[in-house]
């Protein structure tokens, strides 16, 4: 199975719009504290400088007056022109304005990351039938009564798939045999005496020693050439001593 990769993450809209509908319904922070430090004016309360006030963003999320169907799970609400229908306040799970989260985009990386990896290796099943079986305990974090009831289960693995998996044996099995095969045959052939009689016969089969008339004929003359030679010393020898 190939790896997960960064540059995945902008392809994955749908699991994105998934990502963004869970924390609709349930926001990691269902609840934001803010003190006050001007009165503010809303149609018809005021509320004001000093006042501790909560923003229930877990209700904000479920509000039919915004949302339709509210505890259906639909992650195309998150469709860009479904956004633009709705106030941007209106969806606040990293919080909104300057004091909003930081670590939104990076969290988003994450998640897919980690839902991507899971997905891809456990099929994923719960007893849970709906949403509203979920009941949670009060917290800074919005955090499960009965803990997360999922389970996961490696998939079956096909035959292909498992030579898929083992391919990375293959590859430094290849690479092991690439790297010995050369050396051995390089400390093979560097032992002369284990090759030089071969290398001698091989060649005496290969070129064999020339007896033809014309390579007989040849040695002649040149032995005919030397006895002259010869000769010619000798007389030349023989007239110096004379004189
Ligand atoms: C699913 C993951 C996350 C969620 C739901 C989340 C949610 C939030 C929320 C609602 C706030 C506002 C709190 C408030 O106003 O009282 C916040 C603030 C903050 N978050 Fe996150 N966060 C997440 C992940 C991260 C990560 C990964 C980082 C850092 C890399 C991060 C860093 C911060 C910081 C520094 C603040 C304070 C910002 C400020 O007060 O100016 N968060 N987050």
């Amino acid at each position: 199975m190939c790896h997960f990769r960064k540059r995945y993450l902008p392809r994955l809209v749908y699991l994105e719009r998934v990502v963004k509908e869970t924390l609709r319904l349930f926001p990691v922070a269902a609840c934001l504290g803010r003190l006050l430090d001007k009165d503010i004016v809303t149609s018809n309360y005021t509320l004001p400088k000093g006042c501790e006030c909560l923003i229930p963003i877990m209700y904000i999320h479920r509000d039919p007056n915004i949302w339709e169907h509210p505890l259906e799970f639909n992650p195309d609400r998150f469709l860009p022109e479904e956004v633009s229908k709705r106030h941007p306040y209106s969806y606040l799970p990293f919080s909104g304005g300057p004091r909003s989260c930081i670590g939104f985009k990076y969290a988003m990386m994450a998640m897919k990351t980690a839902i991507c990896t899971v997905v891809r290796h456990y099929k994923v099943s719960t007893e849970l039938k709906s949403l509203t079986d979920v009941d949670f305990v009060p917290g800074v974090v919005l955090k499960p009564s009965r803990g997360y009831r999922i389970g996961l289960q490696p998939p079956s693995v096909n035959v292909l798939t498992r030579v898929l998996h083992r391919r990375w044996r293959l590859e430094i099995g290849k690479m092991a045999l690439y790297i010995t095969f050369p050396v051995a045959l390089f400390h093979y052939f560097n032992q002369p005496e284990l090759f030089e009689d071969w290398v001698v016969k091989t060649k005496r089969e290969l070129y064999p020693p020339e007896d033809t008339p014309e390579q007989r004929q040849f040695l002649t003359a040149i032995q005919k050439i030397k006895t002259q030679q010869e000769a010619d010393r000798l007389k030349a020898l023989e007239k110096n001593a004379t004189n």
